[in-house]
């Protein structure tokens, strides 16, 4: 924390406001998802379906996430490949005649692990008991994502998803992608696009924000009328070369934490 007195100024706003002021809005990939298992790299929602394409999905992000974490090049350098990276990640898929039925299996095939033991059914399940709705804004493949927390059982009505989604012909084989692209530097496009969903939640004008990179905090950009935000940053790799900038952009910044231990606390805190 840069700021220790900062964070509990807002937190103390926050709960002074109530629980029906607040939404929560969170990233999915290495935020709600784990970083690493056992000391082995968890799989992305791209990296779930590899059922289909693995070595050229791997291929893809060997390449391209070294340029995403990158702290020598800026973000206006990074655009392109990152648009690259998805446009070539979607085009493989879609080649690949991806079956929409095959997914759910898929995913229970799959490595998927949320921040499985470490809190997240509490931090779904509370946010549901308390009607806080939470937003989930990934870069990911939507369709995924939400058969992860289907299939976890903490897909409940007050999440909202805005993400990648599939778009499946009559015989449900992946044909494109549906709308805009969402990459992880886009996100500030995406929200506006969604303008919909920020003015439903316009009396929610206090905002907890969860991601993992640099790109996540444009997710709230769509809020109307905000009063207070507290970001929650999870810097999972390299460390060093990135802390300062992460103190410098979120309020609390959680290094190699697995858990969902410290937003847990802070929604506790704000629903008292
Ligand atoms: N082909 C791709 C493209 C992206 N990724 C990773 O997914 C993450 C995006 O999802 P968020 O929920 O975090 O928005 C991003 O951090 C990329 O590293 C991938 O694995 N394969």
């Amino acid at each position: 924390m840069k700021d220790r007195d900062r964070v509990q100024e807002i937190l103390q706003s926050m709960q002074k406001a109530g629980s029906k002021t607040l939404q929560v809005i969170s990233d999915f990939d290495m935020t709600l998802t784990r970083f690493e298992y056992n000391g082995k790299r968890c799989p992305t929602c791209h990296i779930f379906i590899t059922l289909s394409c693995p070595l050229q999905l791997q291929g893809l992000l060997d390449k391209y996430y070294p340029i995403e974490i990158d702290t020598t090049l800026s973000v206006e350098e990074k655009l392109p490949l990152m648009v690259e990276w998805w446009t070539k990640a979607h085009e493989l898929l879609v080649n690949q005649k991806i079956k929409k039925d095959g997914l759910a299996k898929a995913v229970r095939d799959s490595d998927a692990k949320l921040r499985y033991e470490d809190g997240y059914k509490d931090f779904f399940d509370h946010l549901h008991e308390h009607s806080i709705p939470l937003l989930i804004f990934s870069a990911g493949i939507g369709d995924i994502l939400e058969e992860v927390i289907r299939q976890t059982e903490v897909f409940h009505p007050n999440v909202k998803v805005i993400s990648n989604y599939m778009d499946f012909d009559e015989s449900g084989v992946l044909k494109a992608f549906k709308g805009e692209l969402i990459h992880i530097y886009n996100k500030r496009e995406g929200a506006l696009l969604n303008t919909g969903h920020f003015q439903e939640l316009r009396t929610q004008t206090n905002v907890l924000l969860l991601g993992d990179s640099l790109g996540d905090l444009n997710m709230a950009d769509g809020v109307q009328d905000m009063e207070n935000i507290l970001k929650i940053g999870f810097l999972n790799d390299k460390v060093e070369e990135r802390k300062q900038s992460y103190l410098d952009s979120y309020d609390i910044v959680l290094i190699k934490d697995e858990s969902l231990d410290v937003p847990n606390a802070v929604i506790r805190f704000l629903t008292e």
